[in-house]
């Protein structure tokens, strides 16, 4: 089976949801596609969680749908065996170990009792799962949602804030396992973090929302940018000339600099030398993914400052 036909596509069309007069999320249109990872990026409060849920049928949307593989998750002939989610870490029964807890999940779901003794060492808690789940660190539950959500095998998975609790040990396995999960297994993997530095190396594309709204959308690779050089000199538009005909483009940047697209500063600097053309400053510049996230977010958290009209908090006045 290829990556393609082993994970599945999840598409977000026109999502909208309003609690009172708030909009939690807005008009949201995206796809994510089999076998690879996707962040779900955005600061506290952009609507990662709400649109989650809407995706596995939690909350009801205001408008708009969610389809797995083309269907509704609600209408899914095998919901365990299709998504499996880690959206909180924090409902397992603190008196119960974890491994009971997932064995108690896999017997009312038919998946065998074996399944959970592997997922658990696959996540790296089969001792610390005998013990009672009250007494877990984030971390630890972490690790045990994560168990949990793959019980079934699912082909998509959908994780939200996995890094939170997690040391920088976890979170570097926690990239490794993902990447494993996506690239050696074909899953569609949908993550959702706060913060970019936690998935950029790991995800293949990244969705970028702010105030309940898209923002950008796109491969990592692409939205990093190519490397460009600045080139500053007091004749612009001879410049310019000159390194078109060395077949370089560039675009004004300013009064005085071009942007030459291109990563190879010697050719810029030979071009311009060729020209008899003087050159104040030479130098690359490469578009960064972690800067665009900022300048795309910037100022743009809904939890900071006073509550939104209609908002009682997170979790607080709805029933799905
Ligand atoms: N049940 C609800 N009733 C009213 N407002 C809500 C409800 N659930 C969420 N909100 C509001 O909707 C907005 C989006 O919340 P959501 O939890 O989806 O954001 P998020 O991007 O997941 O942020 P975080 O990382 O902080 O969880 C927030 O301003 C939140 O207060």
């Amino acid at each position: 089976m290829s990556a393609q036909e082993r994970g599945a596509r999840v598409e977000f069309r026109g999502l909208a949801k309003r609690f009172g007069g708030f909009t939690a999320v807005d008009d949201l249109t995206f796809t994510v596609e089999p076998g690879r990872i996707t962040g779900f990026l955005g600061p506290n409060g952009a609507g990662k969680t709400t649109s989650l849920r809407m995706a596995l049928g939690l909350v009801r949307p205001t408008s708009g749908t969610v389809t797995i593989d083309g269907q509704a998750y609600a209408d899914l002939a095998d919901p365990l065996g299709t998504v499996g989610a880690a959206l909180e870490a924090t409902n397992f029964h603190p008196g119960r170990s974890g491994r009971d807890h997932l064995r108690v999940l896999a017997a009312t779901s038919g998946i065998p009792a074996s399944r959970v003794d592997e997922m658990l060492e696959l996540t790296g808690i089969p001792a610390f799962a005998r013990r009672r789940a009250g007494a877990y660190s984030m971390g630890m539950r972490q690790r045990l949602a994560l168990a949990a959500a793959l019980l079934g095998d699912p082909r998509v998975l959908v994780l939200d804030e996995p890094a939170n609790g997690l040391d920088p040990e976890g979170i570097r396995w926690l990239r490794g396992f993902l990447s494993m999960l996506s690239r050696e297994q074909g899953k569609t993997v949908l993550v959702s973090s706060h913060l970019l530095q936690e998935i950029a190396q790991t995800a293949d594309d990244v969705v970028i929302i702010a105030n309940g709204r898209l923002v950008r959308q796109g491969s990592v690779a692409d939205l990093d940018g190519d490397a460009h050089v600045v080139v500053r000199t007091s004749e612009p538009a001879a410049l310019a000339a000159a390194l078109e005909q060395a077949g370089l483009s560039a675009a004004p940047e300013g009064a005085d600099a071009l942007l030459v697209h291109t990563d190879d500063l010697r050719r810029v600097g030979e071009a311009a030398h060729a020209a008899g053309l003087p050159v104040w400053e030479l130098s690359q510049r490469r578009a960064d993914l972690e800067a665009l996230f900022f300048s795309l977010t910037e100022g743009t958290n809904r939890n900071l400052g006073s509550a939104p009209p209609g908002s009682a908090g997170a979790g607080a006045g709805e029933v799905a």
